[in-house]
């Protein structure tokens, strides 16, 4: 469905994306993930054609984004960060606006308004101007405008930014069903972790301007970071015999003791904990956490840096 090669954009003083390289199948859900600046809306928006890349290739939907911008257009919805509806419009009359403007009949362009009108919840509120609409009710109408044509391909850039945990949550919701019932391929940016993790089928990690990282979740915790664990103990002698046990085990990658606690890296967490278990008699330990790592831990194994407070630069070029 997207096929990019060496794709860049290059501003005035930045180089806001230094060569991307994305291949994204039919019906996947797939989540670019980045800091800030990273060049997660200025690759999205080259591939909605809204900006003409610098150099490379990207073809979407199998149309060219440089020679075929309108064939593309036909056959991607793009919901941006900001709310494209307009504010005195009502929900409705807005949808089959929308229609109209993608040259469906009035009559289609009122039945494709309903469906959508009941597809993302919007019935309740389907007679109400736009401006009266909250952020999260807003974001679904937004999502509704960008499938009015039935794209095969969505990109959301950040659909759940600064709403709260419920109503991303119910949008989610939707975004999840519409997915299972159309089969709609979705690319979209996102800042919050936990989202890409749980949500996303694929994740590509962007950091200034190049993927830094493209897999699973689950692959990418598994392959890149460790799991943590801590041994809270009695005192500093019991600790530092808990390290001495720890450092022989093979799966082992770190071991710091910090006063009374031990601190061990491993791919192997449960089985490291097993290991020390059979081979100390746990004399002094008070207790044992393990902690899973997060997309951040793999952000942090690749970058040095935390995803959670990095907002990075990219790097800044003289480009003529
Ligand atoms: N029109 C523009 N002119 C000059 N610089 C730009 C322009 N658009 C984006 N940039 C710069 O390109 C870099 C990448 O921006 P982009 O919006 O793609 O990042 P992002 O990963 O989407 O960030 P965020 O998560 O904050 O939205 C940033 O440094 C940004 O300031």
């Amino acid at each position: 469905m997207i096929h990019t090669q060496g794709l860049t954009k290059h501003f005035k003083t930045v180089e806001a994306v230094r060569g991307i390289d994305i291949d994204v199948s039919d019906g996947e859900l797939v989540a670019l993930l980045g800091p800030n600046g990273a060049g997660k809306s200025t690759t999205l928006r080259m591939l909605t054609t809204l900006l003409e890349p610098t150099s490379g290739t990207a073809t979407v939907a199998g149309f060219s984004v440089t020679d075929q911008r309108d064939d593309v257009r036909r056959h991607i919805g793009y919901v941006g960060q900001g709310s494209g509806a307009g504010n005195n419009q009502r929900v409705r009359d807005e949808l089959i606006t929308q229609g109209r403007c993608y040259s469906l009949s009035a009559q289609a362009s009122r039945q494709r308004a309903d469906e959508l009108v009941d597809a993302l919840d919007l019935g309740e509120f389907a007679g109400r101007s736009v401006s009266t609409l909250s952020g999260g009710q807003r974001r679904r109408l937004d999502i509704a405008l960008g499938l009015v044509h039935r794209p095969p391909l969505l990109f959301l850039d950040e659909p759940t930014t600064g709403m709260d945990p419920q109503s991303r949550a119910n949008l989610w919701e939707h975004i999840l069903r519409l997915r299972t019932e159309t089969g709609t391929t979705i690319v979209l940016t996102t800042h919050y972790l936990e989202e890409a993790d749980s949500m996303a089928e694929r994740v590509i990690v962007v950091d200034r301007g190049v993927v830094i990282a493209d897999d699973t979740a689950a692959s990418l915790k598994n392959d890149l970071a460790s799991d943590l664990v801590v041994v809270a103990t009695a005192d500093r002698a019991a600790a530092q015999r808990i390290a001495t046990t720890a450092e022989r085990i093979d799966q082992v990658c770190d071991v710091t003791v910090a006063g009374s606690r031990v601190q061990i890296r491993s791919r192997a967490g449960s089985a490291v904990i097993a290991e020390l278990l059979r081979n100390d008699t746990g004399a002094g330990v008070l207790g044992v956490d393990l902690s899973r790592p997060t997309l951040d831990d793999v952000f942090l194994g690749l970058t040095g840096r935390s995803l959670r407070e990095s907002h990075s630069a990219p790097e800044t070029a003289s480009v003529a």
